[in-house]
């Protein structure tokens, strides 16, 4: 068992003394309903998010001092639809170093569920590590009557402590159920039960907090590492909505205005309307803008012969698509590279 002193900068929530025989977590907190506040207890919208410290959410949970000795470093407390790629890039830079100190045995990040799924992507392909990252939310805020997320937290950082986490890459933890990054995906704007894993399966539950795997550590297809060390900024990578209809010169002004990308929301398996093609191939040859086609199905594969700077979103959903493609940009992948990339190891 580690035996290092407690960090300096540990925040300590109560008067609990370092525990050598425990592993070693720490929290890195980003803001979301996790950390909401509400003016009434029964209040579940129209509330603060990102409203309490790291310090108050980990006070809530002297539990998990029974587990782990936790550190909390308030890395943002912002409603999830406000985190940006500095943030995303900071929190990548943070983790990193933790992991890499032999005493840390694992991350948690406590996340808005707007966006989490985008975040776990992100860190998943930026991350070098066989240990757990478990990003964590919750959907009623802490003010509230039953709220969920003092348990979702004890159980990430039950997950993250445990060594038959590792090697699974980044894990979402919401309603007791463990998934990968690259599938778990928020399906309802209220309910608890927001997070699916769709037909690619959760990889466990938790019950009675201690997490249960129905599989053998294994990685997703597809999944490659970003070194995104010293990155400041990431390219832009819009995404249009594929409908009826459908206005072209949408595609034109994200282009004209800075998008060196574009992820279609396509309808099906991936299509777009004869028009929108046409004024994409043009925004292409003009520009070479790198497109990628996934579906506003939200489930199911979508494949391209990746020709024309066109590329298979494959089977991620248009969101986490986006996040790709902007690594891939930022790596100065080639037209070649993207379509390797994009491939998944699947055939197409
Ligand atoms: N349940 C939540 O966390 C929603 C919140 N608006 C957020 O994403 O920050």
């Amino acid at each position: 068992a580690p035996t290092l002193p407690p960090l300096p900068h540990r925040l300590v929530a109560r008067d609990t003394p370092f525990n050598s025989s425990l592993p070693n977590i720490t929290i890195f907190a980003t803001g979301g309903t996790i950390a909401g506040s509400a003016a009434s207890n029964t209040a579940t919208t129209g509330y603060t998010a990102g409203a309490l410290g790291v310090d108050i959410l980990l006070q809530a949970v002297p539990e998990l001092w029974n587990i782990s000795n936790v550190k909390g470093v308030q890395v943002a407390n912002v409603d999830s639809g406000s985190i940006s790629p500095e943030i995303l890039l900071n929190l990548t830079s943070l983790i990193q170093d933790a992991l890499d100190d032999p005493y840390c045995q694992g991350a948690v990040v406590t996340h808005g569920t707007d966006t989490l799924e985008e975040s776990a992507i992100f860190l998943d392909l930026t991350i070098k590590s066989e240990k757990p990252v478990v990003v964590v939310g919750a959907m009623r805020p802490a003010t509230a009557i039953s709220a969920d997320g003092p348990m979702n937290l004890l159980e990430a950082v039950t997950l993250a402590a445990a060594p038959e986490a590792r090697g699974r890459g980044a894990m979402v933890v919401l309603n007791d159920r463990i998934g990968s990054a690259f599938y778990m995906t928020k399906t309802h704007s209220n309910s608890l039960d927001t997070f699916k894993a769709n037909e690619q399966g959760y990889l466990g539950f938790f019950l009675d907090t201690k997490p249960l795997f129905y599989y053998p550590p294994v990685l997703p297809n597809g999944r490659v590492y970003f070194n995104v060390s010293g990155a400041t900024e990431l390219p832009e990578v819009d995404i249009l909505f594929g409908h009826q209809v459908l206005n072209p010169k949408l595609a034109r002004s994200a282009v004209e205005s800075g998008a060196k990308g574009l992820v279609l929301a396509g309808m099906g398996a991936g299509g777009w309307t004869t028009a929108g093609t046409n004024e994409i191939e043009k925004l292409v040859k003009k520009y070479g803008t790198q497109v990628v086609v996934s579906s506003r199905t939200m489930g199911g594969f979508v494949q391209t012969d990746g020709s024309s700077n066109m590329y298979s979103g494959q089977d991620l959903n248009p969101q986490k698509a986006r996040i790709m493609l902007q690594l891939a940009l930022y790596a100065g992948y080639s037209s070649k590279q993207l379509a390797a990339l994009f491939g998944f190891g699947f055939a197409s």
